[in-house]
Formats: structure tokens, C-alpha cells, sequence
């Protein structure tokens, strides 16, 4: 059968964005017909792609620090070395309670981590990321966004090196148990950063047609299921910018490593998140400045949350679906969410306040809502930030010693380690972050 000349699919992209990767496009529309549905693996165990051919393969298999396998330790026998959590290199931000421990020691001079933290932030130090893993996960990631996905025209190859999203998601996922796993968790960073910048904000992004540009890329990760009239439009479509590409292709690497049940749950937290991304930019067209506690409610969505809860399939483990669904787990990774979002905010409030428009974060709508300095708002967030994080300790211990199921536990220690991870990065990403000047 011949396929039916197609319109071109149609991006509402700025024009710098929606070029780039017109050849994809080309070769789309010959393909369209041929596209398989993203879907859920078959059951059983859940594989990884196959790793490509890579003069470093042998990193690939090379086993991670702390990889404790997930039926391991006994919960009756060993419940408190689980809540301790590991003690080998590089596995501080594996354990559960470092509150109730003496901080772990700064590292060694040569691997210090650039930059300060924000002063009075509670937080966790942890070693520098593997710079061997570093620099393989580097490499692909950026092999994978030139080659598979053409993300970036050439002039924003800076800002994709100095995110240093390689650093990011070693030192985010300590127990990976391979380069593989970790490129799942990285893939779909990117991803996430190319809408969240080219629909939403840096690059061309704009609250206008937000909701459209939103729902579209979302049936990337969650496809549509319509007429064999209508099907090939779509799947030409998801070649049509960016964001798509990269949303379509991590996913595709995602959906192939993940239980059916880890894929849903992943789906749904980007609902979330785009729904989030929609409040904001409702408040973005009315000039709106929330009252602090609506702008909390939004940044709960717009949040970092698909980000450790993937961390069961980053460590080649299942969290089951009852126990991650849970009342329980569900107020954990939502406190974690939000304490690992306001640092965000803390970290980026100079790089906001300097582009362009009125962006929103907690210290700007503190001021505001609250009548208080800029300073002074700044210093309430940071307090803000640690009451989230010690609820977030808190109930993450309440849960551990309820439901002492190994699998529980560690994936309680993958988002700790997910937060400490995620704050390291932002102290230390001094090319994209600045701290305000309020000591
Ligand atoms: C990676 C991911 C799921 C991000 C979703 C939400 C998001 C972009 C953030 C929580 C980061 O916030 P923000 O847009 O303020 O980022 P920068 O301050 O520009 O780094
Ligand atoms: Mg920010």
C-alpha cells in the first residue's frame, strides 16, 4: 500500500525551534505508515535496549556504587541497617535518616563541588559524581541528541553542555546498576527540559497556545489510539519539533526498560507536570500573582517528581503499583517533589529575575503576597524548603518502619538520594545559577 501524501505537520513552535530537524521530518512522512505504537513491553522481566556499540561498552556493564539488590536483606533481621541505608562510598544520599547522623565529610579537595550552598538550606552533602560515568553518560547523551533526535541547533550547544545534565543524573541515580539504566533517567531529562524551555520559557516558549503544544507532546508518551484515516497525521506529527522528538524517542527507550505499570505511572506524572505548566501560564497571561499558597498548590505539578519516581526503573527494580499507590509513598514523593522544586526556586532566583517578563518563584511570591523585602522573602523560602524536607525525612521514616517491604525501602532511599543529587547539582552548576547577594 501506498501511503497518502501527507501535510506537512504543522508545529506552532517559533520558526528557530520547528526547523531544526526538517531532514527527521522527510524521512517521518515516508515512514508514517510503518510507525509501531509506543506500548508496554511484554510481561516479564523488564530489558533494556541494547546497548549501542561503544569503545566503552565495558562502562555499560560496570556495576555502580551501591546497587543492594531489591529482595536482598530480610526486613525482620536487618529493618534497621535498611533504614540506615548503605555505607559505602558514594552511598550518603542512599540512607534514609542522615538527620539523625553526623553529615557526611565534605570530599577531598580535588572533587569539592564548585559553588556554595544556599546559606541556612537544610540539605545533604554528597561525594562529587563518578566523572567516568560522567563523561560516558555524557557522551551518548549528547550523541543521542544530535543523531536520534536533532535537538539543538549548533548555537545552543553551550547551554546544553553547561546544563551538564550527565552530572546531573549520576549523581540523581547512585544505584543505576548500569550506564544503560542511567541514560533512561537522562534521555528523558533532556527531554523534559527541551518543552519545558522551547513550549513554556527560554527558547521561543510562550503561555499562548501553551495548552494545544502540551496535549500534542503528551500523546508522545501516552499515544493515541484512533482511525488508520487519522493515525499517520499523528505519527508524523511526533517528528514535527524538539520537545516531540526527544519526548517520543526518551519514552520509547523508557517504555522498552519498563514494567507496563512503571510506564503508567510515569505517564501520569507528566500529566501532572503539564498540567502545572498550564496554571503557570494562565497566571503568566492574566500578569497574576497567586496567593503563596496557590503558587505551592502549582509548583507541586510543576514540579521535579517524574524524576525520582522513576528511580525503581533507573535501578532495575519494581516498586509493585500497590505500594507505590499508597497513601503513604504518595505523600513522600509529593514532599520530596515540592522540597526538591523550592530549591529550584532558591538556586534560580537570579537567573529569573534577570529574563525577561515577571517569572514566578516562592521568593518573588512571598514578596509580593506578603509585603516583605526581597531579602526577607528569600530567607522565608529557605525556611519554607526545610520544613518540606524535614516532612519529607519524617514521613519517609513513618513509612519505612510501616511497611518494611525491601522494595519500599530502597526505593525510599533512591528518592533521597534523587534530592541530595538534585541539590548538589544546583549548588554546584555555577554556569547556570547564581546566588542572590543577601549575606
Ligand atoms: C525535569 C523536569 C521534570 C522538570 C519539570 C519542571 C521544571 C522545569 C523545574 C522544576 C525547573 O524549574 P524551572 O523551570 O524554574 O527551571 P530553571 O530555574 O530554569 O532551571
Ligand atoms: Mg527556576
Amino acid at each position: 500500500m501506498t501511503a497518502p501524501e501527507l501535510p506537512p505537520p504543522r508545529s506552532s513552535l517559533p520558526e528557530a525551534a520547528s526547523r531544526f530537524g526538517a531532514h527527521l521530518l522527510a524521512s517521518a512522512a515516508a515512514h508514517a505508515l510503518d510507525v509501531e505504537v509506543v506500548t508496554g513491553g511484554p510481561p516479564g522481566t523488564p530489558s533494556l535496549p541494547a546497548p549501542p556499540v561503544t569503545s566503552a561498552s565495558a562502562l555499560a556493564a560496570r556495576p555502580l556504587p551501591a546497587a543492594p539488590a531489591a529482595g536482598a536483606p530480610a526486613p525482620s533481621a536487618g529493618l534497621e541497617r535498611l533504614l540506615r541505608g548503605p555505607s559505602g562510598l558514594g552511598t550518603a544520599g542512599l540512607r534514609l535518616f542522615p538527620r539523625d547522623e553526623p553529615q557526611a565529610p565534605p570530599s577531598p579537595p580535588a572533587a569539592a563541588a564548585e559553588g556554595r550552598p544556599v546559606p541556612g538550606l537544610y540539605h545533604h552533602t554528597v561525594p562529587e559524581p563518578d566523572p567516568g560515568l560522567v563523561e560516558e553518560v555524557s557522551r551518548r547523551i549528547k550523541a543521542w541528541a544530535l543523531d536520534e533526535v536533532s535537538l539543538y541547533p549548533e548555537d545552543w550547544e553551550e547551554q546544553f553542555d553547561g546544563f551538564s545534565v550527565g552530572r546531573y543524573m549520576v549523581g540523581c541515580h547512585p544505584d543505576a546498576p548500569t550506564v544503560d539504566h542511567l541514560m533512561l533517567a537522562t534521555r528523558l531529562m533532556v527531554a523534559e527540559n527541551a518543552v519545558d524551555d522551547c513550549y513554556c520559557e527560554d527558547h521561543g516558549g510562550s503561555p499562548v497556545g501553551l495548552g494545544e503544544r502540551l496535549l500534542l507532546a503528551h500523546t508522545a508518551l501516552d499515544p493515541l489510539y484512533t482511525t488508520e484515516e487519522y493515525r499517520p497525521q499523528w505519527a508524523e506529527s511526533l517528528h514535527a519539533d524538539a520537545p516531540r522528538r526527544a519526548y517520543r524517542s526518551a519514552m520509547e527507550y523508557f517504555v522498552r526498560a519498563a514494567s507496563a505499570s512503571q510506564a503508567d505511572r510515569f505517564r501520569h506524572d507528566m500529566a501532572r507536570l503539564h498540567m502545572g505548566y498550564l496554571a503557570e501560564a494562565a497566571w503568566a497571561q492574566l500578569d497574576h500573582v497567586p496567593e503563596v499558597w496557590e503558587y505551592l498548590a502549582m509548583r507541586q505539578f510543576n514540579n521535579f517528581r517524574p524524576c525520582p519516581t522513576i528511580t525503581d526503573t533507573v535501578g532495575g527494580y519494581e516498586l509493585a503499583a500497590d505500594l507505590h499507590a499508597q497513601a503513604g509513598m504518595q505523600k513522600v514523593i509529593a514532599l520530596a517533589g515540592n522540597a526538591t522544586t523550592i530549591v529550584n526556586d532558591l538556586y534560580s532566583y537570579t537567573k529569573e529575575l534577570d529574563a525577561p517578563g515577571h517569572h514566578l518563584n516562592l521568593p518573588v511570591v512571598i514578596a509580593e503576597r506578603e509585603g516583605l523585602s526581597e531579602r526577607d522573602a528569600y530567607l522565608k523560602s529557605i525556611e519554607v524548603h526545610n520544613d518540606l524536607m524535614h516532612d519529607f525525612e519524617r514521613e519517609a521514616a513513618a513509612l519505612a518502619e510501616a511497611c518494611p517491604a525491601p522494595g519500599v525501602h530502597r526505593f525510599l532511599r533512591g528518592v533521597a538520594a534523587w534530592v541530595d543529587g538534585n541539590h548538589h547539582w544546583h549548588q554546584s552548576n555555577t554556569y547556570r545559577y547564581t546566588l542572590p547577594d543577601f549575606w
